[in-house]
């Protein structure tokens, strides 16, 4: 059976890679659910006959991944209830949101820039469901793999405190790179970690800053920790939430009363649901995972931008999907007299257009504005996002760079004089996808710009990325062609308390809409492409086996249904989400009291 495939194996792979960063899914537990095929469940569920469903799309704010999680409940509709009409709400004239390829022509040929996403993982039960769509895209002769030997699977830098330190790979040259001014620290925090005091019982959440710093020490969570929220969530180590960033080790701490102990003893890497997505998905990808074994990263010929398009392009044949492209959404508003109860108001017009159903992918705060006062979410405004600054840069001169890798993160500790432009990080683009010359791609600002009220120009962009890749890389040459895009609020922060947010948006869409608007998209459960894919599929599919869903079921604080027993043996409620991991610091395999992703009932094949 291939790894990617058989949780087992994937389990060996996974310990065996502890200090690598990764992403694993948790996810919801389906103890006590009977697996039915549910395909026609649509036409008699109790709640809420599924009669038209409009998704809105492309987010109202600028979102790393959120157009990709409206393109993929329209089309995960399309194909398991080919009945029901879709609307799909975009507000951009183009689909995909910020998968977003730009092709430059150049004395080297076509050079394509990244402006969002550029690479995919694949061997998590999240990933395995992206491989899935991309299967039944006939997208796998466009495919890229990377292979986990090459340097920019293996090599990961921090840029501490006025040089590149090469992460270690394993737990074992943890103990062998004691000198490198990254690392200082690390190994006692390691060995104290297991003696710390568990964290007061009325401690509900904390920022994972003050957690790691509890429970390491504080040059563990501010060289390292941070750099790596730097490379996922452009976010402050201070602010994101330990409990929903970590809920392995929130919950570790809790019933182990230690981090260390709980990583070394859990066998188990994946939830019963990551395992039964992956046995749902099996017969169908056992092809396409044999030729993408021994693959740390992929992307596509002509860019990742090829996934949306190809979504883009089956939704366009699908006689039952409608695209309303350039859509100017009015607001959004539940009505209880007979007929279809939700009603969706265009900008500019009056006349609403009811629909039974509404699949919200839009930012959270985006959605809130749009529904009538009475029916708002508090919760659902207080979610925050970052504005990330992308510069992608190419040279003509090839090996630019005076290492190979992926590319290096720089932690919150490394002081202003060294990072004036606030950078997050470079990625070395050539590396990990040859090109002619040099191709890297500068991110910017982050937290470290938030409440700001302008931004640097596209030309002052450039410059900046410049002086970083001078100072940091000794890079003189003048770049044959530049690019530069502000991503405005593209990453939502799971700051301190997210949970009990998303508990109460639950309970305020539930009572508001009676589970008829449900949500999905990096505002709630996971802020990769990945996740966003499986989300909107997971909502799909529980709307379609349910007929009422907030998409937020996971975060109730009580989910009895979802009892199921850890490796460790304590009670899991539920499942979890997708979650990162990195540098020695592993979420894999969460049962913990953590919120769960929303029911997925299987349906084999998709
Ligand atoms: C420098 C900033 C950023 C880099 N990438 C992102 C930012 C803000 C965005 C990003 N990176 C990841 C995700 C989530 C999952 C996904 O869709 O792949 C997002 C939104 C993945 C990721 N990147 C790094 C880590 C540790 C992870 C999580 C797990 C994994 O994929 O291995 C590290 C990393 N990111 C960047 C660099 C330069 C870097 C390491 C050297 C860029």
């Amino acid at each position: 059976m291939h790894p990617m495939l058989n949780p087992q194996r994937h389990r060996l792979l996974m310990l065996s890679s502890l200090s690598r960063a990764s992403s694993i899914c948790f996810s919801r537990t389906t103890h006590g659910h009977p697996r039915t095929p549910q395909r026609h469940l649509h036409r008699t569920t109790p709640t809420g006959t599924i009669e038209s469903v409009a998704v809105l799309g492309s987010p109202y704010t600028s979102c790393m991944c959120g157009g990709i999680t409206g393109l993929s409940a329209a089309w995960y509709l399309s194909k398991l209830a080919p009945s029901i009409p879709v609307t799909l709400y975009e507000k951009l004239d183009r689909l995909g949101g910020w998968l977003n390829t730009k092709r430059v022509e150049s004395e080297d040929g076509t050079i394509q820039f990244e402006q969002g996403p550029r690479t995919i993982r694949p061997w998590t039960a999240s990933g395995l469901v992206t491989i899935d769509m991309i299967r039944q895209l006939d997208l796998e002769k466009e495919l890229i793999l990377i292979s986990k030997n090459t340097p920019a699977a293996k090599n990961r830098f921090i840029y501490f405190p006025d040089r590149l330190n090469q992460l270690p790979s394993s737990l074992l040259s943890v103990l062998l790179s004691p000198n490198l001014p990254v690392m200082k620290g690390v190994l006692t925090g390691i060995l104290a970690e297991p003696f710390r005091k568990r964290r007061p019982a009325d401690l509900t959440d904390e920022s994972v800053g003050s957690f790691v710093s509890r429970r390491f020490n504080k040059a563990l969570a501010n060289n390292l920790v941070s750099a790596g929220l730097h490379g996922i969530y452009a976010g402050d180590i201070d602010q994101l939430s330990a409990k929903s960033l970590f809920p392995r080790f929130w919950t570790a701490e809790e019933h182990q009363g230690s981090l260390m102990k709980s990583a070394l003893s859990n066998k188990i890497i994946e939830t019963e649901d990551d395992q039964t997505t992956r046995a749902e998905l099996h017969d169908d990808n056992v092809g396409i995972c044999t030729r993408m074994e021994g693959t740390s990263v992929y992307s596509f010929k002509n860019g990742i931008e090829a996934l949306s398009l190809a979504l883009a392009r089956e939704l366009r044949e699908s006689p039952n999907v409608t695209i309303k492209l350039g859509a100017k959404l009015g607001n959004i508003d539940y009505v209880k007299t007979q007929g279809l109860p939700i009603n969706i108001t265009e900008g500019g017009s009056n006349k609403p257009v009811s629909y039974s159903h509404v699949i919200s992918t839009l930012f959270a705060p985006s959605l809130n504005s749009l529904l009538p006062t009475t029916l708002r979410s508090p919760s659902l405004a207080s979610v925050q996002a970052v504005t990330v600054l992308v510069v992608n840069l190419y040279y003509r001169t090839p090996n630019l760079l005076p290492v190979q890798g992926f590319g290096y993160l720089i932690p919150k500790s490394v002081p202003g004089s060294e990072n004036p432009e606030k950078a997050l990080g470079v990625i070395f683009d050539s590396d990990t996808i040859p090109s002619p010359g040099t191709k890297v791609t500068v991110m910017m600002g982050g937290h470290y710009w938030q409440g700001r009220a302008s931004y640097p120009d596209k030309h002052e962009a450039v410059k900046m990325a410049r002086t970083v890749l001078r100072r940091h890389l000794r890079i003189a040459e003048t770049p044959a062609l530049t690019n530069a895009t502000l991503q405005r609020d593209c990453i939502p922060q799971y700051t301190v308390g997210h949970d009990e947010r998303m508990e109460n948006a639950h309970e305020d869409l539930l009572t508001g809409f009676k589970g008829r608007l449900s949500v999905a998209g990096n505002s709630y459960l996971g802020v990769g492409l990945n996740d966003c894919v499986r989300n909107a599929r997971d909502v799909v599919k529980g709307l379609l086996s349910g007929g009422s869903l907030t998409g937020l079921e996971g975060f109730k604080a009580e989910s009895p249904t979802f009892a199921a027993h850890s490796s460790l043996g304590q009670t899991v409620r539920n499942t979890i989400r997708q979650t990162p991991r990195f540098y020695g610091i592993s979420t894999r395999n969460t049962p913990s009291t953590q919120k769960s992703r929303v029911t997925a009932i299987a349906n084999k094949g998709m």
